[in-house]
C-alpha cells in the first residue's frame, strides 16, 4: 500500500516544527537581505551535469528522465546552481546572494537521516580577500547566538593544508593516496602502516601527530612546530591565525576550534573550510569555504567565491519547543463575519470556528483543548 507510505528518508512536517522551521528561514534570509545580498532561486530540478564537481560516494543524487531521455536530478547542492547561474548569464560580479531551499541526497538506507534537507545559504562572488571568510563566519555566529543557541563550536580548516603536506612528503603519489585516505577515514592501523616507511624522515614526528591535530586552537598549531619548513603552508597558516584571531576580538564567547586532519566536506572547496556544530546534534548546524575554482568548470575564468548553508532542521532540532499563549476559537453568525474577523485580529493564537453550530463550536473547542468565544451570544441580544 504505497499510496499510504512515504519514501525512505523523507517526512511531513506540521505543527510547531513546521512552524519553527518558517520562522529560521525568515531570520536567516531577514539577516541576509538586511546585509546588502540579493536574493536567489534556482529550480529543483538540474541537468545532472551541474553536479559533476561533487564526490559521487558521498552525494548520489536523486535521478529522473525528461522527455528527450536526457538526465536530470534532485539538486543534492545549492552552490552548484548559483556558480552555473553565474556562467551563463552576464551577472556582474562581486555579487552576494542569498537562497533557501531544500536540497536531496540520497543517504544510506538505515543511516536514519533524511535525504530531503533544507538549506537557507549565502554565496559571495568575487572577493578574494579574508573578508569574505569572514562575513561568512560573522553571520554564522551572529544568527545562530540571535536564535538562542549559545552551544555551537565554529571548526576551522582548510582544504590546501592535506594536499601541501602530502606534496612534501618523499613518497610515490599511490602511497600519499593511501595515506590520505587512512588519515581521513582514522583508519590508525592502516595509517601506521602508511608512515612506517618513514620514519628515519624529518616529517615523521608530525606524522605520529596528524591524525590528532584537531580541537583546541592553539594546541593545534603549537603542534606544527614539529613540522619541517613547507613554505606553501605559511599563507594557509597565516590565514587561520588571523581568523582566529578576527573571531576572538569579534565574538569572544564563540568557541572556536582547529582541524588539520579533516576531509573537505565539498570536494570543490579550494580554501578555508569552516562548520558549526553542537554537541546535541549529529549534523553541522552549517557548513561552508572557500572556492575559488568551481565557476571555471563551468566557464573559462575562475572567480574568487567564499559561501556558507545553514542546515535548517539540524537549527530547529536544536531550538526550545515553541510555547504558544492558549488558543482561542471564535463562534459567530454569519451575519457577524466583520467583528468576527474584526475580534480575530485582536486576540494572539486565535482562529475562526466555522462550525454550523454553537454545540459543535463548543466541542471542537473542548476537543482542541481551547477557549471558546460565541460571538452569536451577543447577536442574539
Ligand atoms: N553547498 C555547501 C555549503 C556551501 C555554500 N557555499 C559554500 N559552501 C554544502 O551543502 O555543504
Amino acid at each position: 500500500m504505497s499510496n499510504r507510505k512515504l519514501p525512505i528518508g523523507t517526512r511531513d512536517e506540521f505543527g510547531s516544527v513546521a512552524q519553527q522551521k518558517e520562522q529560521i528561514i525568515e531570520q536567516i534570509q531577514r539577516y541576509f537581505r538586511q546585509r546588502g545580498f540579493q536574493k536567489i532561486n534556482t529550480p529543483l530540478l538540474e541537468y545532472r551535469e551541474v553536479f559533476k564537481p561533487l564526490a559521487p560516494q558521498a552525494y548520489q543524487p536523486y535521478q529522473l528522465l525528461d522527455e528527450r531521455g536526457d538526465t536530470l536530478v534532485l539538486r543534492p547542492d545549492l552552490t552548484l546552481p548559483v556558480a552555473r547561474v553565474m556562467s551563463t548569464t552576464g551577472i556582474e560580479i562581486p555579487m552576494k546572494w542569498y537562497y533557501s531551499g531544500d536540497i536531496f541526497r540520497v543517504k544510506k538506507r538505515l543511516s536514519g537521516s533524511y535525504n530531503q534537507i533544507t538549506q537557507a545559504g549565502i554565496e559571495i562572488i568575487g572577493y578574494a580577500s579574508l573578508k569574505a571568510e569572514w562575513e561568512c563566519l560573522t553571520a554564522a555566529s551572529q544568527l545562530v547566538q540571535a536564535m538562542g543557541i549559545d552551544d555551537m563550536t565554529v571548526e576551522l580548516s582548510h582544504a590546501q593544508f592535506v594536499p601541501r603536506v602530502l606534496a612534501a612528503l618523499p613518497l610515490n603519489e599511490l602511497a600519499k593516496r593511501n595515506l590520505e585516505t587512512a588519515l581521513y577515514d582514522k583508519d590508525l592501523e592502516r595509517y601506521q602502516q602508511q608512515i612506517a616507511p618513514l620514519k628515519a624522515d624529518p616529517f615523521y614526528p608530525f606524522l605520529q601527530n596528524w591524525p590528532w591535530l584537531f580541537g583546541d586552537f592553539k594546541a593545534v598549531l603549537a603542534a606544527l612546530d614539529q613540522l619541517p619548513a613547507v613554505p606553501q603552508l605559511q599563507s594557509i597558516i597565516a590565514d587561520l591565525k588571523a581568523t582566529q584571531q578576527f573571531m576572538q576580538a569579534q565574538f569572544p564567547a564563540q568557541a572556536v576550534t582547529l582541524d588539520l586532519s579533516i576531509q573537505p566536506p565539498q570536494e570543490y572547496y579550494t580554501g578555508m573550510v569552516f562548520h558549526g556544530f553542537s554537541q546535541a546534534n549529529a549534523s553541522f548546524l552549517f557548513s561552508g569555504g572557500r572556492y575559488d575554482q568551481l565557476l571555471a568548470s563551468f566557464q573559462q575564468t575562475m572567480q574568487p567565491a567564499v559561501g556558507l548553508a545553514f542546515d535548517v532542521d539540524a537549527l530547529v532540532e536544536r531550538l526550545p519547543e515553541l510555547t504558544t499563549a492558549p488558543a482561542t476559537l471564535i463562534y459567530f453568525e454569519p451575519s457577524q463575519w466583520a467583528a468576527a474577523t474584526a475580534k480575530q485580529k485582536e486576540l494572539p493564537n486565535s482562529s475562526l470556528c466555522l462550525a454550523d453550530s454553537a454545540a459543535a463550536a463548543q466541542r471542537i473547542a473542548t476537543q482542541k483543548g481551547a477557549q471558546l468565544i460565541d460571538l452569536s451570544q451577543e447577536a442574539a441580544k
